[in-house]
């Protein structure tokens, strides 16, 4: 199923549909309603008391940025969208490809476009070049009356294609239009081509009288002075861009003012580009025509040389425009348009320049969609809809392809049928597809995984996505094929194009890259490219971009690729300046933190600060990377209502511009050395949906009856040592400060240095801080924590009285749940072990209360209920008898006795506890009393952090 406009074999010329061909052309911008239209009954019952319909019909409105146009009623809804978009494409002059006219009759129509476009029913015409034909009638002495021939090439769309069939290079070198309109111009003798020199056409005679004056008398009074900002981008790349003012009084034509600001007599000596950004956009280079433009050569001669432009290339110009660009150039947002008879006009500045600049690569736009161009990064993965902020992956794909001139992407969906699905057995983990069988298919990570071992739960299907990107000629530039199922559509998409877009985003930054590189790192991505297309299509904008490291990406050279548009953090976290109370809850990753924050640009010296980027409330979610790094690491260590401020060292000059309101005094600090100043302040954590609902389905909530399930174990067992596996932000190791236990010694492990630094400052101000002699915690002698991962063996840890190991195995890969399980109790061995993870099966209560259900489409919610983890980071979830076989064959290797039990729930009600616990026994063997001392020293961990009663000051 292709859900991105279906595309045939890439040598094939497709013949599209009216509306395959708006679809190319605006994308979502065209949007269609249809409506019902009554028609009387014709062949009605008399007398019957029920409403008679007769057949229904359908009438479609098709909208496009520019106009809308709406059918006649037809019978079925496609016709009727089919047939306004033929009525659009009538109007845009735009002739379908199906009907294959040849370069001859081309140039019949050309020539008969050109004597209508000159014609006195034309000057009326609702069309922007009408526009100019009344403007050029203003324009004074030998110019009264000429129309520069550059706008008939830009502001209808007819002579475009028509041209494109008298030559298919002539994608290649758009302004070649003019060349043959004003050849078709010189067939005609009612007009005057020319002179030389000057790139426009005008009537031999003039309008007749009557229509000039109703045509003034429909302006009179219309025209107004028009004063907008406009920018002037020098070829030479020494030279700065700069905002230029185009005054234009209402006696002048605007083509006329732009020429003057390029240092040129006249509109009649320039050029135009097409259009840059949106659809409706006006948005458009301007520049000074070769001196000699080819006016009448013969059309076997015209090629991509036919025209020598005097002036180098304008690499920046061209960069953005994605058209070659010679010499100096004018962006301005200004011209004709359909709506209205007036001159649309709207300021470029340098902001928007910048914008624009940025807007060519993947994290650009995402920076954009998500208007924080300082904070915000794209993500490096897609966990859920509700966690991702700012546009889709998929629409930053479609933007990113319109920006480079490709098709659309296109999206193929393979469904994987139910019974393939939920066949599988857990253990096996990988999935063999009927329909790529000798692949292995691995399901994805999230928290809309597809859970292979659900052989009770109906499945609906499972979905694979593979993303294509094609050249506008329709070369096959890459393919991305991730090997993955999702259990929503919409996720395979997202994930796909997200891959997609990461790799390109690496590319971007780093356009030194060596081939080789680049392909391995699309394997990473599972991306197959063509490299010869990818150069022709993608890169080719960007060899002329010599610039692009020491210029646009930065003022600086870049030591290391990675950096570009990233900006480089140093020490942003020995800078920290937190204020606030700690709360106590950390952050884990799929947590969402609402921040305000405003970036500030400051002089090294402080003494000058320039506001760039503010909000509010901003939301990211954490472990995406969808935040700058150091926005990262210090917002998820803060805790709400705390606040903190640290410097970050200057990013690409690109991205601070593209924040800056005021370009001006923002450029004037940049002349000294500077750095950025961030401030934000924790509003609120929305925890990932395990959290959420353990808080709010279960009183106590179930990691308060973790705590106190192991504070009774320590009473039985007089346990005077802990080591808690797995530790997290300590928040076990904390709350047994609360309750008087025999524990001397308690000791943590994790991998996660962001919790451990957490764990480290709680338990610090528990154990200094209070003096009490009563407190619960006077008996604690020291206290350690270690950063290092709980499957390699550490003989400090060995022998311990009681080790507690709650919610971790499940953030594992299964085997490393199973090598830890045979480290621990082989090589740790402590005389109890309690284990705990989610019980699979009883997350049809969790969800059937809809606290994990965040999404907001009904359909999906009820797809998803069934299947889902209780947190997307979890690798898997076991049901009772999964964890019963993991944890009995373990006890009976290693020499324990296990018991299993629970807390949330109960043993005997179906389906048991919330959260299955085992507690492990080590039996005693002879040889084994003397623990510690018999074993060699084995010190993989680091410690993080040390305390101890009789000498505090030693801390770590
Ligand atoms: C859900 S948290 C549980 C934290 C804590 N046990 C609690 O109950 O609050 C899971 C923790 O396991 C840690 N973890 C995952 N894999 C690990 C490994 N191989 N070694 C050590 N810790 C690991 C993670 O860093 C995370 O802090
Ligand atoms: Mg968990």
């Amino acid at each position: 199923m292709e859900t991105g406009g279906s595309l045939p074999h890439a040598t094939r010329k497709p013949t599209l549909t009216p509306k395959a061909i708006i679809h190319q052309k605006y994308g979502n911008k065209a949007s269609y309603k249809v409506e019902e239209v009554e028609e009387p009954a014709q062949n009605g019952c008399p007398g019957l008391a029920i409403l008679q319909k007769g057949p229904c019909l359908y009438r479609c409105t098709l909208e496009l940025p520019e106009f809308s146009v709406t059918s006649e009623s037809f019978k079925k809804k496609k016709d009727a969208e089919q047939s306004a978009a033929q009525m659009a494409l009538d109007k845009l002059g735009i002739r379908p490809s199906a009907d294959n006219p040849t370069a001859e009759e081309a140039w019949t129509d050309l020539i008969a476009r050109i004597e209508y476009i000159f014609s006195n029913e034309f000057l009326s015409a609702l069309h922007p070049l009408s526009g100019h034909l009344k403007a050029a009638l203003g324009r004074v002495g030998d110019l009264n009356g000429s129309v520069p021939a550059s706008v008939i090439a830009i502001c209808d769309g007819k002579p475009n294609n028509l041209c494109k069939i008298i030559n298919p290079k002539m994608d290649s070198q758009p302004f070649l239009v003019i060349s043959y309109i004003m050849r078709a111009a010189t067939r005609l003798p009612e007009l005057v081509v020319g002179p030389e020199g000057q790139l426009s056409i005008r009537r031999k005679n003039p309008y007749p009288p009557d229509l000039i004056e109703s045509i003034l008398s429909q302006e009179s009074g219309v025209a107004e002075n028009v004063t907008t900002m406009a920018i002037y981008i020098p070829c030479s790349t020494e030279k700065p861009v700069e905002p230029v003012i185009l005054n234009i009084s209402s006696s002048s034509y605007y083509l006329d003012v732009i020429a003057q600001k390029l240092g040129l007599s006249d509109a009649n000596k320039v050029l135009i580009s097409r259009t840059i950004g949106k659809a409706s956009s006006e948005t458009r280079f301007y520049l000074a025509a070769p001196k000699s433009f080819p006016i009448d050569i013969p059309s076997d001669h015209l090629n991509d040389k036919a025209l020598k432009f005097g002036e180098p290339l304008n690499a920046r110009a061209s960069y953005i425009c994605g058209q070659n660009i010679y010499g100096d150039s004018i962006l301005a947002s200004i011209g004709y348009t359909w709506k209205s008879q007036d001159l649309f006009h709207e300021d470029v500045t340098l902001q928007s320049y910048y914008r624009m600049v940025i807007s060519k690569i993947p994290s650009g736009l995402y920076k954009l969609s998500r208007e924080a161009i300082l904070a915000a990064e794209l993500p490096l993965t897609f966990t859920t809809r509700t966690n991702w902020k700012g546009s889709f992956p998929r629409e930053i794909l479609c933007s990113f392809c319109r920006q480079h001139r490709l098709l659309e992407p296109v999206f193929s969906i393979s469904t994987i049928p139910t019974k393939a699905s939920s066949e599988l057995s857990r253990s096996s983990k990988k999935l063999k597809v009927s329909e790529s069988a000798d692949q292995d298919t691995e399901y994805a990570d999230g928290d809309d995984t597809v859970y292979a071992g659900a052989k009770s739960v109906g499945l609906a299907s499972s979905f694979s996505c593979e993303v294509k990107l094609y050249s506008k000629s329709q070369d096959l530039i890459l393919v991305c094929a991730p090997n993955v199922l999702y259990k929503k559509q919409n996720d395979a998409v997202q994930n796909a194009s997200l891959k997609v877009l990461s790799w390109l985003n690496a590319y971007f930054k780093d356009t030194d890259m060596p081939l080789e590189k680049l392909k391995q790192l699309a394997s990473v991505f599972d991306i197959n490219f063509y490299p010869q297309n990818f150069i022709k299509e993608v890169v080719s904008c960007l060899s002329v971009n010599s610039f692009q490291h020491s210029e646009t990406f930065g003022g600086k050279p870049e030591s290391n690729g990675n950096n570009i548009l990233n900006g480089v953090v140093e020490d942003a976290e020995s800078s920290i300046d937190t204020e606030g109370l700690d709360s106590g809850v950390c952050p884990s990753n799929g947590s969402l933190l609402c921040v305000c924050y405003s970036v500030s640009l400051v002089t090294k010296d402080k003494l000058q600060k320039e506001l760039l980027e503010s909000a509010e409330e901003f939301e990211f979610e954490i472990g995406t990377g969808a935040v700058i790094t150091s926005m990262e690491a210090i917002g998820s260590q803060m805790s709400v209502g705390q606040s903190a401020c640290f410097h970050t060292e200057l990013p690409p000059q690109d991205l601070v511009l593209a924040a800056a309101k005021d370009s001006p005094s923002a450029l004037a600090l940049l002349s000294s050395p500077c750095c950025l100043e961030y401030s934000i302040i924790l509003l609120r954590l929305t925890e990932p949906p395990e959290d959420r609902m353990e808080q709010a389905l279960f009183s106590p909530p179930l990691s308060k009856q973790r705590v106190e399930y192991a504070v009774q174990h320590i009473k039985d067992s007089c346990a005077t040592s802990l080591v808690d596996f797995g530790c997290g932000s300590g928040s076990l190791l904390e709350s047994l400060l609360d309750y008087p236990t025999s524990l001397e010694t308690i000791v943590g492990v994790d991998i996660s240095q962001k919790s451990l630094s957490r764990a480290a400052k709680v338990l610090h101000s528990k154990l200094t801080m209070n003096s009490d002699p009563d407190a619960p915690s006077r008996g604690i002698k020291s206290a350690v924590l270690y950063d290092g991962s709980i499957t390699d063996f550490d003989s400090r840890l060995c022998g311990f009285d009681l080790g507690t190991c709650l919610e971790v195995i499940e953030h594992m890969e299964e085997e490393q749940a199973c090598m830890f399980g045979d480290v621990v109790l082989s090589s740790f061995r402590p005389r109890v072990l309690i284990v705990s993870t989610p019980n699979y099966e009883y997350n049809v209560i969790l969800q059937g209360s809809n606290i994990t259900s965040q999404e907001d489409d009904p359909e999906e919610k009820v797809q998803s209920q069934s299947c889902k983890f209780r947190n997307h980071d979890h690798k898997f979830e076991w049901t009772r008898e999964q964890f019963n076989h993991w944890a009995s064959n373990l006890a009976v290797r290693h020499n324990y006795t296990v018991k299993f039990s629970g807390v949330g729930g109960s043993a005997d009600v179906e389906p048991g506890f919330a959260s299955q616990i085992a507690v492990f026994r080590r039996v005693v063997l002879p040889e084994e009393e003397n623990l510690q001392e018999h074993k060699d020293l084995e010190c993989k961990y680091n410690v993080i952090w040390k305390w101890n009663r009789s000498n505090p000051a030693l801390t770590d």
